[in-house]
This record gives structure tokens, C-alpha cells and sequence, in this order.
């Protein structure tokens, strides 16, 4: 009999005998293997959490008892004793289960943000709002080790470990990120297991345990006894009884406790285990006896290069030209496309944990020093780091270069992955230029422009998706690169960066129709360039396209300008909204904001049906 198809909610769990729990664990190893590869997602890391998440509910009684996962990216098997196990065919796809915590979803899930380094900061508030209100509820936070080199877990650390809160720090140590964890923090943690050799503690632990004796708690004053908490540890981290008594003692305590699991990330699946990369921390569909992705896909696939294989290819080529040339990441070498560059150039690559507001301030210090720092991130990781942006590296004009992969619409993470405020973002920094590059090409071009500009900070951004096809220019016009034109054309269509393609389809098919339009590439989209400006002033209808918030993006700021030239021309701009935008395939959420070929002609069709640009497109239509 299947464990799983007994299991109707973690109350459920806590009347399991050993021999169950241990199936169950097995029961949802392979359900998240097999639904996982079906769909996509974050296979590896919910693999390695299943005791523990197991334990958690079986020990505390959610949501009394709240259970916090930061980032959320591990939040599966949380979510299939939760009941949710029947979501899981849908998972990341629109109106699905979202692939992480989501409150509309469950009343035991708390935080939907997948940022990471956020739950201790939230085990704070929460458990001093309980304190506030006279109850003595405890508060349960899971931190990875990765997320725990996020500056801001320490600032949560730094306020809890001075209370007499009940709050306990789960801290699921895997010693990776995507890859091994970079920095200081894993070498004490690697200290705390290795002390007395963690067999030694296994043994004792396994010995105290089975008399009920307390877990191995800290001889060693590791940092966190250091600020405060009581730290129990290490724990074997798929040892079930282990951890139950781990947590239960922590539960004990009615003050700060941090509990320190050991756990191997992709456990029990070998191509996860085995996999030298991240363990397939996020991955796509895959073939579930091999971990790779299913043959049909891997020859449709082949030579379907990425934004982010054009970016590593670009820096290759940077690298070798620019000596100065630096590449930072924020635990994301291999996701962001810097990997080759390390590999190439050791030691002009940093990887600085999950750190992003770090790697701007030290990105500002390398270039203070002569370098010309590439901080590689995705856009919407980049929004942590305004605040260094604007006033670190903007303020000194420093020569720091920002790639932003992952820009606009992502798809599958959903609202706190979609990269759509940058633009936004970056066009109010003062000195900072942002270019969109349209294709593989322009990407290389206007890499090698940013690396080369010592005048200030650059950045570039580009989407989630492959490749489209090169768009080369017709002509060009003061910096700005004509993509199409047409003699009677009347509206003019500026293409921020990867919309290039779907304005040039819009473009065609209204041309059948006897709508000319013009379609350009600004290249450097940030500020707006006046020469752009003036090409718009002379349009009676200028349109442009951005895979990015409308309010204060390129569009808008475009707008401003033209408003100040008096011109009469009808500015529309095309983007997203204000919003937290669900998950779904980028594709279709492209589509349902309008930013695909069939909503920019629609757009442009219904615009110029308006009568007064049907005067002036026929008055044009002289031009
Ligand atoms: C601020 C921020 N930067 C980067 C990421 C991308 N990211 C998602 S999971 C992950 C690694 C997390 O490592 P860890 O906390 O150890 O959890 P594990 O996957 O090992 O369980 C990273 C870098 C993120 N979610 N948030
Ligand atoms: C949880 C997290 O932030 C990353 O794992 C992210 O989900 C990866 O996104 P991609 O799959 O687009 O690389
Ligand atoms: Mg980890």
C-alpha cells in the first residue's frame, strides 16, 4: 500500500512507525523524481530536504507553529504532505501550483518571495508580533547554506540571537549553492561537523539518541552560540529519529535555537547526485532514467543557443581583449554564463556567495582599483543591490558593467522572478547607460562598448529564451539602427532589445494590410538619446515595445522627451504593467500583455483606426 495515497495532511504523519516514515521518505524521493522530471523545476534541492521537512511537520504542529523556507525553491515536499500532491502535474505552469510557497495555496505556506536570505528577517518580525500579542508561539525558519551567505540573514541573526524569542533556525546545510558555496561561512560549518570527525558525532548522536539523550549541542562556540543562539548540531539530515529529537530539544528550549542538518542536495536520484554541476538544482524536462534531457529535445535543442551561451561567448572574447576585465556572480556562475569565463581566466572571476549588494559594493572597489568589473546577475536579483547601484558605483561614475540575464518576462518562477523592473530601475540611476541588445551580435557589440566605456556604469539586459534569429541593421541613424522602413511609412515602432523580433512580425503582417511601418533598434535604450527623439517627432504615431514595466521605462522616458519637443506625434508605449505577475511560459504571458507579433500589430492596428491618426496617417501617407 502507497504511503503517499494514505497521506492526507501532516497530522497524519505523526502517527507513523519508523518502518512507514522510512517508505514514505522513498514514496516521495521517487514521486519527485518522476513528476519533476516530467514538468521541470527544483529537483536537487528537494531531493536532499525530505527528513527534514518530514520532521518539521511531524515535530511542529504548522501553522501554529509557522514553518518558513527561504527562497522556497525546497518547499515540494512541504507541499506534497500539505496535500498538494495532486498540483504537482501543473506545477509552474499558469493558473498550476506555483514552485514555491504560495498563500492562496495552503494556509501552511508564509513567504511566495523566491528571493533568497529573507526568512530569518521574517522569523523576527513574526515572532515578535506573537511576543507583542502575548502568545508563545514558536517560529520555525529553514535556511540553506547558501542562503545564509546573503547579508541580510545576518543583519536577522545579528536581532535574534539577543532575544528570548522561541525561534528556531533549521539550517539545511548542503554545502551547495548551485555550486560548492563560496566563502568563509561554509569552511566554519565544514569545522563544526568535522570538530571530532563526523562520525564520531554520528555515533554519539546515534548512542545519546537512542536513550532520548540531548543532541551533540556546541562545545566548540561556533558563531552562532558566539551571537546568541544555542546551537545543536551537526544533525544527520536524512536520519529521521535524528532530527526529530534535534528539533523537539530545540522546541524545548523557548529561545533562540539553531539546528545544523547535514544533507547531500539530489539524494537518492544518482544523475542528481552524480550531477558535478548544481546536483539539478533547477532543471527542465528530463528523461528520468538517464537525468538528461529526453532525446526528442536534445536534437531540437541542439544549436539552440541561449541569451545566456551569447553572453559567455561574448565574455570570452571580452576577456581576452580586456586584460581589466573582472567577472563577478552572486552564487550563479554556471546560470548566469560566467562558468567559461572562470574557467578561462582564473582569478578575474568571483564568485561572492548569494551576496548581490556585496557584489556592487566590491565591484565598485575593483574598479576603483583599475578593473573593469562585469557583475553577472538576473535582473530581478539586480533590484537588491539598487541602493549600491545608485550610490556606490553611480555616484563615482564608476566603470562597473551589469549583465542582465533573465530580463523582462521569466515564465515558471513566477511574480518574484520576472526581471521587469530593471529598466525602471537603472533609467533613474544618473551617469548609468543600459543597452538591449536585439541578437547574438549586438550582445557581443555592445558588451565591447560597455567594458570599453571608463566614463560610467553600463548595463546590459536580455530574456529568458533562446536565441532568436540575427536581426542585422539596414542603416543607421545617429546611433540608432534601422531594422525596417518603408516609404509611406506612418508609424514609427521602437524595439527594445529582444522585441525586435516580434515588432518586425508585427510590421509585416500590417504591411499586408497597407500600414507601413518603421521598426528601430536603439542599442543603448538608456538614457533616451536625442537623436531617437527626433526620429519620433517626425512620426504621427510612434509605438514602442518593452519586455519591462511601462512606468518609467523606456517608453515613458522616451515620452517625457518627446513632450518636451512640442511635436504632435501620438506616442503609445507597449509594456507591462505595475504587477506581480503570475507564472506561466514566458511565451503565453508575452501574449497575454500584448508584447508578442499578433498583440503589437493589434495595438498598432487600433491605434491608427483612432480618427485623428487616420488624418494624419493619410496626411503622412503625403509625407
Ligand atoms: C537574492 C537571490 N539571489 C540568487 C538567487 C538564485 N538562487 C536560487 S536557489 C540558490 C541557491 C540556494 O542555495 P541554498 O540556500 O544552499 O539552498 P539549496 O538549493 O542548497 O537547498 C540561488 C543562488 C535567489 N533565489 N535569490
Ligand atoms: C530559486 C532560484 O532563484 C533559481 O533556482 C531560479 O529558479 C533559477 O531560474 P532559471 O531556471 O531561470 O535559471
Ligand atoms: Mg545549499
Amino acid at each position: 500500500m502507497s504511503m503517499l495515497d494514505e497521506l492526507d495532511g501532516p497530522a497524519a504523519l505523526r502517527s507513523c512507525t519508523a518502518a512507514e516514515l522510512t517508505q514514505l521518505a522513498g514514496e516521495i524521493r521517487q514521486f519527485l523524481v518522476e513528476s519533476v522530471c516530467a514538468t521541470g523545476g527544483h529537483l536537487g534541492p528537494n531531493l536532499g530536504i525530505v527528513e527534514v521537512t518530514m520532521a518539521l511537520h511531524r515535530v511542529f504542529q504548522s501553522p501554529f507553529t509557522p514553518i518558513i523556507f527561504d527562497t522556497g525553491h525546497q518547499a515540494y515536499v512541504h507541499k506534497i504532505l500539505t496535500g498538494r500532491r495532486g498540483g504537482f502535474s501543473k506545477l509552474r505552469t499558469a493558473g498550476g501550483l506555483s514552485g514555491y510557497p504560495n498563500r492562496s495555496e495552503s494556509k501552511h505556506d508564509l513567504v511566495e518571495n523566491s528571493h533568497a536570505s529573507t526568512a530569518l528577517s521574517y522569523a523576527d518580525g513574526l515572532s515578535k508580533a506573537f511576543e507583542l500579542t502575548g502568545s508563545d508561539r514558536t517560529v520555525v525558519a529553514v535556511v540553506g547554506d547558501g542562503a545564509l551567505t546573503g547579508g541580510l540573514a545576518w543583519e536577522a541573526l545579528n536581532n535574534l540571537g539577543v532575544s528570548r524569542r522561541p525561534v528556531i533556525v533549521v539550517l539545511n546545510d548542503n554545502g551547495r549553492s548551485y555550486s560548492p558555496t563560496a566563502g568563509g561561512l561554509p569552511r566554519h560549518l565544514h569545522r563544526l561537523h568535522d570538530r571530532r570527525g563526523y562520525a564520531a558525532v554520528v555515533a554519539m548522536l546515534g548512542v545519546a539518541g537512542a536513550q532520548g539523550g540531548p543532541a551533540e549541542s556546541d562545545v566548540t562556540g561556533s558563531i552562532f552560540t558566539a551571537m546568541g543562539f544555542e546551537y545543536l548540531g551537526p544533525v544527520p539530515g536524512h536520519d529521521l529519529a535524528a532530527l526529530e529529537r534535534a528539533l523537539a530539544q530545540a522546541a524545548a528550549r523557548r529561545s533562540p535555537v539553531l539546528v545544523h542538518c547535514l544533507t547531500q542536495k539530489g539524494r537518492g536520484y544518482t544523475p542528481a547526485e552524480n550531477d558535478d554541476a548544481d546536483r539539478l538544482h533547477s532543471v527542465g524536462v528530463l528523461d528520468v532514467a538517464t537525468g538528461r534531457p529526453p532525446q526528442s529535445s536534445q536534437t531540437t535543442r541542439a544549436g539552440a543557443a541561449t541569451w545566456t551561451d551569447a553572453f559567455a561567448e561574448a565574455m570570452l572574447e571580452a576577456g581576452a581583449r580586456y586584460p581589466e576585465l573582472v567577472g563577478i556572480s552572486a552564487a550563479m556562475l554556471g546560470p548566469t554564463g560566467l562558468q567559461p569565463f572562470a574557467d578561462r581566466f582564473p582569478g578575474r572571476c568571483f564568485d561572492v556567495g548569494i551576496a548581490e549588494q556585496h557584489a556592487i559594493t566590491s565591484a565598485a572597489g575593483l574598479a576603483m582599483g583599475g578593473a573593469h568589473p562585469v557583475v553577472a546577475l538576473y535582473a530581478t536579483f539586480a533590484g537588491r543591490a539598487f541602493d549600491q547601484l545608485l550610490l556606490d558605483v553611480g555616484l563615482h561614475r564608476l566603470p562597473v558593467t551589469l549583465s542582465l540575464d533573465r530580463a523582462g518576462i521569466t515564465g515558471p518562477d513566477g511574480p518574484s522572478h520576472h526581471g521587469i523592473w530593471d529598466l525602471a530601475m537603472l533609467g533613474n540611476i544618473p551617469g548609468m547607460r543600459v543597452a538591449a541588445p536585439r541578437d547574438a551580435t549586438s550582445l557581443a557589440e555592445e558588451l565591447r562598448e560597455a567594458v570599453a566605456d571608463q566614463r560610467g556604469p553600463t548595463a546590459l539586459r536580455f530574456p529568458k529564451s533562446n536565441l532568436g534569429p540575427a536581426i542585422p541593421a539596414l542603416g543607421h541613424h545617429d546611433g540608432v539602427d534601422i531594422l525596417r522602413t518603408a516609404d509611406r511609412a506612418s508609424v514609427l515602432v521602437v524595439a527594445v532589445g529582444a522585441t525586435a523580433v516580434a515588432a518586425l512580425s508585427a510590421a509585416e503582417a500590417l504591411a499586408a494590410e497597407g500600414i507601413e511601418c518603421t521598426v528601430v533598434d536603439p542599442r543603448w535604450v538608456l538614457p533616451v538619446a536625442e537623436p531617437l527623439v527626433s526620429l519620433a517627432a517626425s512620426y504621427p504615431l510612434a509605438v514602442t515595445v518593452e519586455d519591462g514595466v511601462r512606468t518609467g521605462g523606456v517608453g515613458s522616458q522616451i515620452a517625457q522627451a518627446l513632450s518636451a519637443t512640442g511635436a504632435d506625434t501620438t506616442l503609445v508605449n507597449l509594456g507591462l504593467p505595475t504587477a506581480y505577475i503570475p507564472h506561466g511560459s514566458r511565451t503565453e504571458l508575452l501574449a497575454r500583455y500584448g508584447l508578442d507579433a499578433s498583440g503589437i500589430a493589434n495595438a498598432i492596428r487600433t491605434l491608427i483606426d483612432r480618427p485623428v491618426l487616420a488624418r494624419l496617417h493619410s496626411k503622412s501617407g503625403q509625407r
